[in-house]
């Protein structure tokens, strides 16, 4: 069968309801990570604040994992840990019956100030789950013996709701050309070649990072330092702030097209220059959405270009498409 999910984007992440053990829970939906883990009622009550809290102890059909834990910290130095059991998740219409769950006895402060999401849901492969003993399978692991086709889709919006779907590609979502290359889940992640990026139209080859991630769990486009550095050389009165954390800019300055290659096929994935600012960050000055990645050999391709698009990930084949929309 083939389900949809409808994430509520909030500025930063996309947050779709998932019924766990019969209580529903909004979860961020990451394809740069492979663990599903909640906040739980194991949590103190100010870390919980006004989150949904899951309850284990109110689930019919949770099955402890006992002695086992889990521990993950996330590219932004966020983080969470706790223990582990398994029960019963559904996403819009498809289930598996016997789902790893994490229950987060800690979480770091950027969890418990983001009210919106009560926890992730990873969609990356699960040699990068963080469960000891044993890795468990994410929910797609899980469910896509039982998908019409082994995929899933992200149509990820700016302010409106975006929408996954499992087990099926909508083809009315998308316009021309699916633009598909193969991935290399060697790392975990859905990894890419990525040689070349534009500028205002203009297309260099990279010098240094060569692959990049699509990681929904990320909100900004992490590209190689060198490849930022070229960017806002083209942004009159851009520089790189210490304070803000990354390049900022005079809200008034004009932003040129920025492109990145997605595979070696050559198809440039552009984002409008006026697309670019993420953030005003007071005092007319603006936070791009681009930045570099602090020398990691991976680029990191989040919501700032998956939203211009329409992303299919295969588990099948283990490939990432993106189309125009
Ligand atoms: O951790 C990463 C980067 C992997 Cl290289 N993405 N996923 C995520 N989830 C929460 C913050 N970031």
């Amino acid at each position: 069968g083939e389900v949809s999910a409808t994430p509520e984007p909030n500025e930063s992440e996309y947050l779709s309801p998932v019924s766990i053990g019969g209580q529903t829970l909004n979860l961020d939906f990451d394809t740069g990570s492979a663990d599903l883990w909640v906040f739980s009622t194991s949590l103190s009550s100010s870390s919980i604040g006004q989150h949904a809290a899951f309850d284990p102890s109110k689930s019919s059909t949770w099955e402890d994992y006992p002695g086992a834990s889990w521990q993950i910290m996330y590219g932004d130095g966020s983080g969470a840990s706790g223990t582990v059991g398994f029960d019963v998740v559904e996403i819009g219409g498809a289930t598996a019956s016997r789902q790893a769950v994490e229950i987060a006895t800690k979480v770091s402060s950027s969890f418990v100030s983001d009210e919106n999401n009560d926890g992730l849901l990873g969609l990356g492969f699960s040699k990068i789950n963080t469960i000891e003993p044993q890795p468990q399978k994410t929910f797609f692991e899980s469910i896509l013996p039982k998908l019409d086709q082994p995929v899933f889709t992200a149509d990820l919006e700016d302010d409106a709701a975006g929408t996954y779907e499992f087990g099926r590609i909508d083809t009315t979502k998308y316009t021309g050309t699916l633009h598909v290359t193969p991935v290399d889940s060697s790392n975990g992640f859905w990894e890419f070649a990525s040689t070349a990026y534009s500028i205002g139209g203009t297309t260099y080859q990279n010098s240094g990072a060569s692959t990049a991630i699509a990681d929904t769990g990320t909100s900004l486009l992490l590209v190689d330092d060198n490849v930022a550095q070229a960017f806002y050389a083209q942004v009159q009165g851009s520089q790189l702030s210490r304070t803000a954390g990354g390049y900022v800019y005079p809200c008034s300055a004009q932003v040129p097209d920025f492109g990145v290659q997605i595979g070696s096929s050559g198809f440039i994935a552009t984002i409008p220059g006026s697309d670019i600012t993420f953030a005003e960050v007071g005092q007319g000055t603006c936070f791009g959405g681009v930045q570099g990645n602090g020398g990691g050999g991976i680029q990191i391709f989040g919501d700032v270009l998956l939203k211009q698009y329409f992303a299919v990930f295969n588990g099948g084949n283990e490939s990432f498409g993106i189309a125009a929309k």
